[in-house]
């Protein structure tokens, strides 16, 4: 296991904001932590980054407890934090290039370090602004450098804050990609945050919801949606008149429809609930005391 949670617990003064978080990534695998505001997703991933100091529990990442990582430890994880604004003049080759050098100490047979600038350029597809300075860069551009400084030290584990926050359809679909190169190339695990459920739901292999500082569902995005989600809402019309009705059983519900009225059944729709009709629901569940994780 690449990152192994038990009971984890952080306190500010008398308020619990982590309350026995247990949960572990497997190597390889894409997990997107997802919750309101403030419901401890950044807190947890600082405590695995080894930013922050826990309060209570067990914690292992890469097989190392994060509150006393060395700089070995270090160099085998990456992290893009949720906003990173520094070496605007430094032009985006040559900033890559010299973060790369600190990790070269750290490089061995099995896992050259770093990535070559170059090579890390294209990869983030920032060849044509190479030799541009960080601060001309578009906002899109700007964050495909922060992966890229997040994954010059070539690491086994990647923590995404936020990642896509602002970007455009198209930077974010470009951005998915990245991701998605740098699991099934080079076998990268991925901790995600994020509030954009398409982006959990496309990206994730699992989701992990937090809320009120306490796990309440982890999952695929169809294990959630089976699980927490509301009624199919079924719509269509007979002699013109228009019907809708919300139902668990919608093919069931369907079938009958036909049984009962036949060929006069017209404009059917079937609308599953999505992610986020089970996320909402999950969440006000969570918040109304009610116990939901499995
Ligand atoms: N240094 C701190 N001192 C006291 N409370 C803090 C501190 N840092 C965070 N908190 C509290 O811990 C809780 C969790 O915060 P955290 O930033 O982890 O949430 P989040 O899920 O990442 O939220 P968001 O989606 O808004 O980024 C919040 O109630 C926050 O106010």
């Amino acid at each position: 296991m690449v990152v192994d949670v038990e009971g984890l617990r952080m306190r500010y003064g008398s308020r619990d904001v982590l309350d026995d978080v247990s949960f572990g990534v497997d190597r390889g695998q894409v997990v997107a932590l997802l919750g309101p505001n403030g419901a401890g997703k950044t807190t947890t991933i600082e405590i695995l980054e080894g930013f922050r100091r826990r309060s209570d529990g067990r914690v292992a990442v890469l097989g190392v407890d994060p509150a006393h990582g060395t700089e070995q430890w270090r160099a085998r994880v990456g992290v893009v934090l949720q906003s990173w604004r520094d070496h605007g003049r430094w032009r985006v080759r040559e900033l890559l290039a010299h973060l790369g050098s600190y990790y070269a100490p750290y490089s061995t047979p099995d896992h050259p370090r770093p990535w070559d600038a170059d090579e890390l350029v294209a990869a983030v597809g920032l060849t044509d602004q190479a030799n541009q300075e960080v601060r001309r860069l578009s906002g899109g551009q700007r964050r495909r450098l922060d992966v890229a400084v997040g994954a010059v030290g070539r690491p086994e584990l990647l923590f995404l804050d936020e990642p896509t926050a602002g970007f455009d359809p198209e930077a974010r679909r470009e951005f998915h990609d990245l991701v998605r190169g740098l699991v099934r190339e080079h076998g990268t695990t991925v901790l995600l945050t994020t509030h954009d459920l398409a982006e959990a739901e496309t990206l994730a292999d699992r989701i992990l919801v937090l809320d009120g500082g306490r796990i309440v569902a982890d999952g695929t995005a169809a294990d959630l949606a089976h699980r927490f989600a509301g009624d199919d809402e079924v719509r269509w019309t007979v002699g013109g008149e228009r019907f809708v009705r919300s139902t668990p059983h919608s093919t069931a519900f369907a079938r009958e429809l036909f049984l009962v009225h036949g060929e006069d059944v017209a404009d059917l729709e079937i609308r599953r609930a999505s992610l986020e009709d089970s996320y909402l629901a999950l969440v006000r569940r969570a918040e109304s005391g009610q116990r939901v994780a499995s």
